[in-house]
Order: structure tokens, then sequence, then C-alpha cells
């Protein structure tokens, strides 16, 4: 390979024993300009890209919720059609836009620029201005979800934060000193972000006919766990054989996804097809998470979903897993119980040691630890 920039990441060997594998910074392949893809980037035919449909919309795609009718103050009339197209989108799709979502555009471009500006720096100055790799490879700029030395890699480069509760380090220095303000911008972006995903959830629960508090109770304020991770995949020189991010389901309640620019990339898979969602200007994306699948008692399921990528384009997503404390014990929400009861309750750090140790998995694997 050429003149490398690695992440190092702590990973099994062949034999076993724990050994550092050296994967390549991605930004800088692409920033060589490449003309192949190296092999360890390419797929097995089976998780390759092209059985993709793409759908934009009010085509065959999910609809975008009006987050302005689902305001406690909105019009019972509107609220309850809006709450009905939420209930049928969750279910069927497991991910949906919002619109309207009181997030105000300046700081929406702020973090971008907060963003972009990291990613343009060296690979020596992000070094520096990250401080340190985490422990675990799921925090930190690198790499997540590398598991041995001669797995298939994904098309991407990220940068993982705690962001929530406030000030919680976990002895880490995840956050970038450089840009400057990356953190207050990025901590003003969360807290935004948060009001949506606790209004989410209140209207998940009644569009469901639940109690409005049925699965916002597990998510204190000052004890829930908000990770944020950016995903930089930048331009591939072969998008048909690489895949940006695999398939996976989302160890969270729920993820706010935002993406800068109108680059698609963001695939679901559904009804045994993965389908490419094209996102409409300025919407964000939700996505329920395995949690949610648990507590809902499996009514609504935590999509498939993957990243693909674009010969001449870059793209960035931002994906905020919003979750309760790691002691919290989730189960389906009793109400429900009256059928078949479908999941178990599990203790939510044991279930993310179980889907960091999974991962990277076909798809749904890790949700089996949670099946009865
Ligand atoms: O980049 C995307 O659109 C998907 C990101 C994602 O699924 C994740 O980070 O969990
Ligand atoms: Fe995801």
């Amino acid at each position: 390979m050429e003149k490398g920039y690695f992440h190092e990441v702590r990973c099994l060997g062949a034999d076993g024993q724990p050994v550092i594998s050296m994967v390549p910074v991605v930004q800088e392949l692409a920033r060589q300009g490449l003309k192949y893809l190296p092999e360890r980037f390419i797929r097995e035919k089976m998780d390759a890209p092209p059985f993709s449909s793409n759908v934009g919309e009010g085509e065959e795609g999910p609809p975008v919720i009006n987050m302005h009718n689902l305001n406690n103050d909105a019009e019972a009339e509107h609220r309850a059609m809006e709450l009905a197209k939420l209930a049928k989108v969750a279910k069927e799709w497991g991910v949906f836009f919002i619109k309207h979502n009181g997030i105000p555009l300046d700081l929406l471009n702020s973090l971008q620029d907060m963003v972009k500006g990291f990613f343009s720096l060296s690979f020596e100055d992000k070094k520096e201005s990250v401080g340190s790799y985490a422990g675990t490879d799921n925090l930190g700029y690198g790499r997540t979800f590398i598991k041995s030395d001669d797995q298939r890699l994904d098309w991407i480069d990220r940068l993982s934060m705690r962001a929530a509760p406030k000030n919680s380090t976990l002895g880490l220095h995840v956050w970038p000193t450089n840009p400057k303000d990356f953190r207050t911008v990025m901590e003003k972006y969360v807290e935004e972000a948060r009001k949506i995903c606790d209004e989410l959830l209140q209207a998940l629960a009644e569009a469901l006919r639940l109690d409005a508090k049925s699965f916002l109770r597990y998510l204190e304020p000052s004890e829930s766990i908000v990770n944020v991770r950016v995903n930089y995949y930048p331009p591939c020189p072969r998008p048909d054989l690489a895949m940006g991010q695999s398939s996976h389901s989302d160890g969270s309640v729920l993820t706010l996804l935002a993406q800068f620019g109108e680059t698609d990339g963001l695939e679901v898979f559904k009804e045994a097809h993965w389908v490419r969602l094209a996102f409409p200007p300025e919407a964000l994306v939700v996505v329920v998470g395995d949690f949610l699948e648990i507590m809902s008692n499996g009514i609504l399921e935590s999509p498939r979903h993957r990243a693909v990528t674009h010969k001449d384009k870059e793209r960035f997503s931002i994906a905020l897993f919003y979750n309760p404390p790691l002691r919290a014990e989730i189960e389906p929400v009793k109400e429900l119980g009256t059928g078949e009861i479908r999941y178990k309750k599990v203790v939510m750090g044991d279930y993310l040691k179980h889907y960091y140790d999974v991962q990277p998995g076909k798809g749904k694997q890790a949700i089996r630890f949670a099946k009865v």
C-alpha cells in the first residue's frame, strides 16, 4: 500500500491474540486520488450495493412527519392525523424524515462548519486536536467495529463523542479542540436534538395508544446518554465494490440522523430490498433503535440499514444515539403484554456489551440477545 496514514486499532489477530491492526485512514487514501480499491475494502458479493432501488419523498418512500403538527399545542385534528401517519411509518419503515424540527438553520450551518473544519485538518492535526483514542474503539477519532486484523473494511472515517450526561468524559479526550468552537456548537445541537427525540418518543407512545410516558420514562434528562458520531464517507474509487457502513441496526432507543447537503447514501432494508432514501432538504432522519423494538414488544422494529459511497462526492452524516443510563432495565411496555411477550428484560449495559461484541454483524444479529 502507498505511503500510509493509519488508525491503530486494538483487535484480535489470526491466532486469537490481541494485536494492533493498522487500518488505513480512508480520507488519506481518497486524498491520494487512488484509482483502485485496496483489497481490504472489497466487499463480498452478497452485501455489495447493486440491489438498491431509489425512492424520494412522496413516491413509495417513507412520508415526512411534520413536527409542528405533533406539538401538544397543535390543533387536535391535525395532531391526530399526524400521529396516525407517525404510527404507520414507524411500523412500516422504522425510519422516517422529520421537518419543522425547530433547529435553527444557522446552528446547522455552524455545525457543518465545525465538522468540515475538523475533517479538513491534516491527519497529524486531527490527532492533536482530539488528543486520544478511546480504550475501546468506539469513541474518539478513528474507526469503530474493527474486530480482527483480516476483516473487510468500510469506506469511512469517524469521530465519536459522548455528549451527555454533560461533562462525562469517561477519562477520554475525544472532543476536538480544533476547530475551537467544535464542542460548544455540537453541544448546542445536541440540546436541540434531544428536545426533538423527547417529543418524538412521547408522540410514538401516543401513536401506539400507550401512556405518553411509556418510552420517555427511561430517559431521565440528567442521566440519559447521548453519543454523537460523525460519519465521513470520502469519495470512493469503486462504490460498486465498497460499503460506507455495513448493514446494522442501531444500539439505541432512537437515532437522529443529520446529513449535510443532498448527497444521498442511506439505505434501508425493506421487503427483501435495499431502498436508497433521498433526503428532503433540511429534513432530519429518525431511526428506531433496538431498545425501542424491545420496549414496543416488536410492534416497532429497528430497521437494518447501511450507507453507500459515491465516486466523486463526499458525504457527512451525524448520528445521535439516545439512550437511558447503562444500569437501566428495559422491557416491553406492560400495556402491550396482554398477548405474547417477545422480549426479555435486558440491562442496557449488558445489551450494549453484546451489541459491540457481535458488531460488525450481519444486520440484526444483536437483538437475538433480547428475544424470548
Ligand atoms: O450515514 C448514514 O446515513 C447512516 C449512519 C448510520 O446508520 C449510523 O451511524 O449508525
Ligand atoms: Fe445506524
